[in-house]
């Protein structure tokens, strides 16, 4: 079997009393792009957060590229650490910085690269995300919803990363914009083999995207397959998710896309 790129094992979170997650296993091979879905308040945020070490879960183990995610010394862990990226809702760019100094901070903070490689760099990642070298100037509160998911995914990409986690990437654009975005996403994961771990609420999103889907419910994986499989699941969250009117005309629209 393929080595997992990411292992959630017999993970459980609390918060005071209240237990979020409860035995929450998870393994995802390289090249999968995996929509994480569940009801509000689920825990899919908080999962993607411990995925990347913002967040300790209460018990269990979060493994990437066969490692546990801390195991090794400040060295090891920033190696590992340089192999995967998240984009977080909204962007969380750096407000004082411009688009440039926002792509290139990950490249100066890994010390991997001289100022003029940085330059080079950044250039590249801007062309990446289909954005032009004159926005290299503009400062985040100058730039539309869509310019900031792209910077941010920019900045995800500087060092290369083999892993890419996304919190809501769509969510607060319009269909366009969210469609432009997505086919963004899809380019990108294809020519750079990227795995692909995203929280949506957006059935078009997670339909052109996917090719796994994984159900947070009951405080655990209830399901995790390909979306056809995970529709026939006899759930109700399942059931009001994927199988409502909405839903129906979003799944039928991805598919004639
Ligand atoms: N730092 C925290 N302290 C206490 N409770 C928290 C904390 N972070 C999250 N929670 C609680 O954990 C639960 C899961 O939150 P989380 O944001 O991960 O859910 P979600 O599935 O992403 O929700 P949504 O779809 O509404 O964004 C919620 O009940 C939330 O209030």
């Amino acid at each position: 079997m393929t080595t997992p790129v990411l292992s959630l094992r017999g993970l459980s979170t609390r918060f005071g009393s209240n237990w979020v997650h409860k035995g929450v296993d998870l393994d995802i091979p390289p090249g999968e792009v995996v929509s994480l879905v569940g009801g509000s308040g689920s825990g899919k945020t908080t999962l993607l957060r411990q995925m990347v070490g913002l967040l300790t879960p209460t018990e269990g183990e979060v493994r990437v590229f066969d490692e546990p995610l801390f195991a090794g010394s400040r060295e090891a862990q920033r190696q590992r650490r340089r192999r995967f990226a998240m984009c977080f809702q909204g962007g969380a760019l750096f407000s004082a910085f411009t688009v440039y100094e926002n792509i290139a901070f990950p490249l100066r903070e890994a010390g991997i690269a001289t100022e003029a490689e940085i330059r080079e760099l950044v250039a590249l990642k801007l062309t990446m995300v289909e954005l032009l070298p004159s926005h290299a100037a503009l400062m985040p509160a100058e730039l539309s919803g869509g310019m900031i998911k792209r910077v941010a995914l920019a900045r995800a990409l500087a060092l290369e990363p083999e892993l890419l986690l996304l919190d809501e990437p769509t969510a607060g654009l319009d269909p366009t914009r969210s469609a432009s975005f997505v086919a963004l996403i899809r380019d990108l994961q294809q020519q750079l083999g990227l795995t692909v771990v995203l929280v949506t609420h957006d059935l078009d999103t997670l339909a052109a995207l996917s090719s796994k889907v994984a159900v947070l419910a009951e405080r655990r994986i209830l399901a995790f397959d390909s979306l056809e499989a995970v529709m026939q699941v006899d759930h109700p969250f399942i059931q009001e998710f994927f199988l409502s009117e909405r839903s129906a005309r979003a799944l039928a629209r991805a598919q004639g896309a």
